[in-house]
């Protein structure tokens, strides 16, 4: 065994790294930069808290993270571990702040591990004890979550951007960032803003294999989704058979409305969120980890740092605000490795409310996010396209997603939640999980509006100046299913029309099959349908008695529709409807769908 396997042994009770462990682990001691990217649970904690305890003579590696909860806990777990550490931030006392500042300038600290937040790091009393420890030790840094760094990230942290200043007061101590979650554009931000020089990027692919994705529409749920969503979700909570899970809600009256409907069906649920206070909340969350309770409701609050192996399922209530935010949250289950499930419950008047209320940087997350959502397609190709790997559908051993499953069933259920949509702006009326969903409004304000940030600082999405615009949608814009991600199933159709080009399709009341019909709305999804006469291509031309003069015209149903499967932006506007005359082919459309 050798030295950095048997300190691994000695301090973890492992015997083997994980894959790119011990190439983060080398290249730090080496006095590299490195920057780490690897998925929720992967073990990045190894990477910067094993150099100092496997070199001879004193090293402390300096730990940044952005939550004092978090630093607690994995300062807990450190110690327990029997490493040397100690944590310094705002809750600490004074007396033990000047124990640690004595030990940084003893000329042989103690310590190993140092916690601290990237506010306590600026002030001068911490800094200059680091500045006057580097002469007689090793100094490194971690930067834990460090895409709290990018403004581009999905949970930016103004205070993150001082740190700035570390490179330029110790030039020559190696810098480690680590984060489970980055696009390239935060992987950038990230060196740029952290002043990394030449880092080491270890980075291996965000999939979970074990995780199996799935999508619920509340909107295709019936009448008075809420109501039947939250019986879904009570039989989806008892279909697990007492394992643990995490439900997660955008607002905090949400959580503690499920909590206490979830308790009255019999699951033992707790709250979780910024409005509960730090007692009740650590009760709770040390109550879930022992299993007393099967789930915890909470915002985005909860989970940062939360390491609990077994979870075994991770339900989004709402729709996440980024699929940044959807990876690290879903991430969380199944650390160990075992089959798991991220079920998301949405719904397209939610989606739509957090899209025009984003604004600056901030755009495209929920468009980014509702493309996954209401679109047929494998949910794990496409989550990891976005983050720019390129790959193919689930395969087994990998868990399957819900499309993976079944995709005709899935392209059908998308084909119902878009002709839903159009036939009802067609009517001039909401989209009708809208109408069902705003049952749910009593106790929401808009999505974002209530974003918790446990640290209380602001962010581009809270900070909202005069001069910042919300990106409104006109009305009647409904969401359009591109299938923008790459990993959508769109129609590879060679006959596909000219990029970006709008089709004009006339639709009717007679002379348009419903398998037409459903291949107009929805390309993508009749891709997947056993329908033999589909137009793929350019304008659809229907039958004389549709089209033109005949009853479509007629009956004004004339829609401008975008080529699905090719990039666009904006949504699907639905022009020139007129509501009388219309009769919306739902028969036929059901029995296409098979759903009766
Ligand atoms: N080589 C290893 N073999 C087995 N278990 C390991 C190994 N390395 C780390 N672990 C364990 O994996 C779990 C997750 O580790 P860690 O908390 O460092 O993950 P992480 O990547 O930081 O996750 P997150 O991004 O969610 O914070 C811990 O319980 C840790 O002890």
């Amino acid at each position: 065994m050798d030295a950095l396997t048997a300190a691994l042994h000695r301090y973890w009770g492992v015997s083997a790294f994980r894959p790119l462990q011990r190439e983060a682990v080398v290249a730090f001691l080496e006095g590299r930069d490195v920057l780490v990217i690897l998925p929720t649970g992967a073990g990045k904690s190894v990477t910067y808290q094993l150099p100092p305890v496997c070199q001879e003579g004193p090293a402390v590696t300096v730990v940044v993270s952005p939550l004092i909860s978090l630093a607690k806990d994995q300062v807990n777990a450190a110690c327990e571990r029997g490493l040397e550490c100690e944590v310094y931030n705002s809750t600490v006392a004074e007396g033990r702040k000047a124990a640690i500042v004595s030990d940084l300038c003893s000329g042989a600290p103690s310590m190993q591990l140092l916690y601290t937040t990237p506010e306590s790091l600026a002030l001068p009393l911490l800094r200059d004890a680091l500045k006057e420890a580097r002469s007689s030790c090793t100094l490194r840094f971690a930067i834990d979550e460090a895409h709290c760094v990018s403004q581009w990230g999905h949970d930016f942290r103004p205070a993150y951007l001082a740190l700035q200043s570390l490179r330029e007061d110790f030039p020559g101590a190696p810098f480690l960032a680590c984060t489970a979650t980055a696009t390239q554009r935060v992987k950038d931000s990230i060196i740029q803003s952290l002043g990394l020089k030449s880092p080491v990027i270890l980075e291996s692919s965000f999939n979970r294999p074990n995780i199996s994705y799935e999508m619920r529409h509340k909107g295709l749920m019936g009448k008075g989704s809420r109501a039947a969503a939250l019986k879904d979700l009570v039989k989806l909570i008892q279909a697990q058979q007492g394992s643990t899970g995490i439900v997660y809600a955008h607002q905090r009256k949400t959580c503690d409305w499920l909590a206490a409907k979830l308790g009255n069906a019999g699951v033992d649920a707790a709250a979780y969120h910024a409005g509960r206070d730090a007692s009740e909340r650590s009760r709770a969350q040390a109550q879930w980890m022992d299993g007393a309770f099967d789930c915890i409701v909470a915002t985005v609050a909860f989970g940062m740092g939360v390491d609990k192996a077994d979870v075994r399922w991770v339900v989004h209530w709402d729709a996440p605000n980024s699929l940044e935010g959807y990876s690290q949250e879903s991430g969380r289950a199944g650390r160990d490795g075992l089959p798991c499930k991220a079920i998301m419950y949405t719904s397209r008047k939610h989606l739509n409310q957090m899209r025009n209320m984003e604004v600056g940087d901030r755009r495209g997350s929920a468009e980014a996010v509702g493309d996954l959502a209401l679109t047929a397609c494998c949910r794990r190709k496409a989550l990891l396209a976005y983050f720019g790997e390129k790959r193919g559908r689930c395969e087994p051993p990998e868990e399957l997603c819900d499309f993976c499953r079944d995709p005709k069933a899935l392209a059908a259920m998308v084909a119902k939640l878009d002709t839903k949509a159009e036939l009802a702006a067609a009517n001039g009326l909401q989209v009708d999980d809208e109408r069902a969903d705003s049952g749910e409004s009593e106790d929401e304000s808009p999505p974002l509006a209530d974003k918790e940030n446990p640290k209380g600082l602001s962010s581009p999405t809270q900070d909202r100046g005069p001069a910042q615009k919300r990106a409104k949608k006109p009305p009647g814009a409904v969401w359009e299913p591109a299938c923008k991600l790459p990993g959508s199933a769109a129609p590879q159709s060679s006959q596909s029309g000219k990029q970006g080009a709008k089709r004009s399709v006339q639709l009717g009341r007679r002379g348009v099959s419903s398998k037409e019909y459903l291949a107009d709305v929805t390309p993508a999804a009749a891709s997947l349908l056993p329908c033999q006469d589909r137009a793929d291509s350019g304008p659809t031309k229907l039958p004389a008695n549709s089209s033109g003069t005949g009853e479509g015209k007629q009956a004004g149903m004339s829609c401008m529709l975008r080529n699905a499967g090719q990039s666009s932006a904006g949504p699907r506007y639905i022009t020139g409807l007129r509501r009388k005359g219309f009769v919306p082919p739902l028969k036929a459309l059901k029995r296409d769908l098979g759903s009766s």
